[in-house]
């Protein structure tokens, strides 16, 4: 489905991601992990065509989408969208009118501009936004929303592009716990259900034991694991994190309750499951 053959990014003679070659051969879940600056993001980044790529491949249902320009770049670019840590919703518009503008790279200039949407596509945005639980919010404002929920509302907008990969870039890391625990079930429920491919840069093991069928892990632009979360034991993520034998895997934990059964039953109802 999706393959990256000897991906690198340079910046100014540094490389981010260095010769990195990863098949996905079917949609899953799969987090990417890895200390602070390892090219997690610029990794996704160029997947989604946001960071051009200094050499390699990456093949979409064997074509070569690193080197795709214009309409042919944005096509792609909505075949996988991209969920972030800041959300980046268009704060001071209804969060209707943000869900639907995941739909502007596919429309005419002039109708996006006068955000002329037909009611078809106003109905499955609403439609999108009760799948997650939000539908009562559609009216207000991005910004008086909580984090959890603008989350869910760029994720909404994701989904609008109907995308065969969602690609998440830390879209946990500014949210409390609960919040967290609500946007990660919401993905995984998107992967399962729909069976699209999610993508996630998680800054936590337990997230990434918890939730990812497939765990890679990324130290100074290379990929130094790829296996089933059961397969990472301590001494590998000490070798990922680069930590010498203190490492503390508590250090790398969001606290996303493990067992915490009101949590998930809140998570449930959220989610109108
Ligand atoms: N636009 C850029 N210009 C210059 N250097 C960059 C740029 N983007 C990333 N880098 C560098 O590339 C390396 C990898 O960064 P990247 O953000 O991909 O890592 P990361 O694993 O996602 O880390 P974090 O979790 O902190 O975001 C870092 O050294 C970073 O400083």
């Amino acid at each position: 489905m999706l393959e990256l053959r000897h991906l690198t990014r340079d910046f100014a003679g540094r490389c981010a991601v260095d010769n990195v070659s990863l098949r996905f051969d079917r949609p899953g879940f799969v987090g990417i992990i890895g200390r602070s600056g390892a090219g997690k993001s610029t990794l996704l980044r160029m997947i989604n065509r946001l960071t051009d790529v200094s050499a390699g491949e990456i093949l979409f249902q064997g074509r070569n989408v690193a080197t795709l320009r214009g309409a042919e770049k944005r096509a792609w670019q909505s075949r996988c969208a991209m969920v972030f840590q800041q959300f980046n919703l268009v704060p001071r518009r209804d969060v209707a009118s943000n869900v639907l503008h995941g739909l502007l790279g596919r429309r005419p200039v002039l109708a996006a501009i006068f955000d002329l949407w037909s009611e078809a596509e106003i109905t499955r945005a609403l439609a999108i936004l009760d799948r997650l639980g939000i539908a009562d919010q559609a009216a207000k404002r991005a910004e008086a929303l909580s984090g959890g929920q603008q989350q869910r509302v760029a994720i909404a907008r994701a989904l609008m592009q109907d995308p065969a990969i969602i690609l998440a870039d830390e879209p946990i890391a500014s949210l409390d716990p609960m919040n967290a625990q609500i946007v990660m079930d919401t993905l995984k429920r998107i992967q399962t259900e729909d069976g699209r491919m999610v993508i996630a840069n998680l800054h936590t093991l337990d997230t990434a034991r918890r939730y990812c069928d497939r765990v890679i892990g990324m130290r100074d632009g290379r990929v130094v694991f790829d296996g089933r979360p059961d397969q990472l034991s301590t001494g590998i993520a000490r070798e990922i994190y680069g930590a010498d034998a203190s490492f503390n895997e508590a250090a790398t934990s969001t606290a996303i309750p493990a067992d915490a059964r009101a949590d998930a039953d809140y998570a449930s109802a959220m989610l109108g499951a």
